[in-house]
């Protein structure tokens, strides 16, 4: 049974550039160990969303609490130990390239924790790689993996901080079928090992009925439909959404 403790609390949310109304009353929670999946055309403001969430952005009005504190009130120093909790998964996995998978997998490690000491390091890399299913490729080149394969050190190495909430942004975009497949279980798999929250962001809809206990569609600045993957879709009223379904299983 999941617990109901809410990690993220997004109340009456607004942010503007200008003339331009990105959110327009954004509400939205997410629950300790849930994937909440977050659905929204280009431009709608997914990223806004989460650039608020981590201290990027301030918003205009509104609330935005995560673990329990309200994000735009935080000193520096909070933000940073706040931040430290939330681990940010990258679409184009932000490796470094001249590093190799070990130390791409160290630096953020011996960056933010003093005193590990080399036996520590060692065995937290070790622990991410076999958790991701990548023990062989400790001394490679990310030039050497495959796209996959990169997501998958990525998400290794966001988890070495031992994050209580995931941001995944766009895990499968540019992968083969299989391998959203592989990346979609290694969400739920993570959920399950590090009872991590997470939230998905993505426009595959495959993903987020494989990852998703919940959709979240961000529709003209506010989120306009809210439920499980069947709640959501595929009998949508609503013209935009329905499209979305549409286009995924239909025409693609
Ligand atoms: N710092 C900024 N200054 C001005 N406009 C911005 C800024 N950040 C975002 N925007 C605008 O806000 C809107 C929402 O952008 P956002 O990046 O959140 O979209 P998105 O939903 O993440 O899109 P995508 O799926 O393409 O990543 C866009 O019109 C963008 O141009």
């Amino acid at each position: 049974m999941m617990s109901r403790e809410k990690v993220v609390e997004v109340r009456g949310l607004e942010k503007s550039f200008g003339d331009l109304d990105v959110l327009e009353g954004v509400d939205l929670d997410l629950y300790r160990g849930e994937n909440l999946v977050v659905l929204g055309k280009s431009g709608s403001g997914k990223s806004v969303l989460i650039k608020i969430m981590v201290g990027l952005l301030k918003q205009d009005e509104g609330s935005m609490k995560v673990l329990g504190q309200e994000v735009s009130k935080l000193a520096t120093k909070e933000l940073n130990s706040l931040r430290l909790k939330i681990g940010f998964s990258f679409q184009n996995s932000a490796l470094y390239d001249s590093m190799t998978v070990k130390e791409n997998m160290e630096f953020p490690l011996v960056r933010n924790i003093k005193n590990l000491t080399r036996k520590e390091i060692d065995y937290k890399i070790e622990e991410l790689l076999e958790a991701v299913n990548l023990p062989q490729t400790i001394n490679q080149m990310p030039s050497e993996l495959s796209g996959g394969q990169r997501k998958r050190i990525g998400v290794a190495r966001t988890l070495i901080l031992n994050p209580e909430i995931m941001l995944y942004d766009e895990p499968t975009a540019g992968l083969d079928p299989i391998t959203c497949v592989d990346i979609n279980n290694l969400i739920n798999e993570v959920r399950e090992r590090y009872k991590t929250s997470s939230i998905v962001i993505t426009h595959d809809l495959a993903c987020a009925k494989q990852t998703g206990d919940r959709m979240a569609v961000l529709l003209d600045g506010q989120f306009k439909a809210m439920g499980t993957f069947d709640e959501v879709f595929p009998r949508a009223s609503d013209e935009r959404i329905k499209s979305f379904y549409d286009y995924n299983f239909i025409n693609s």
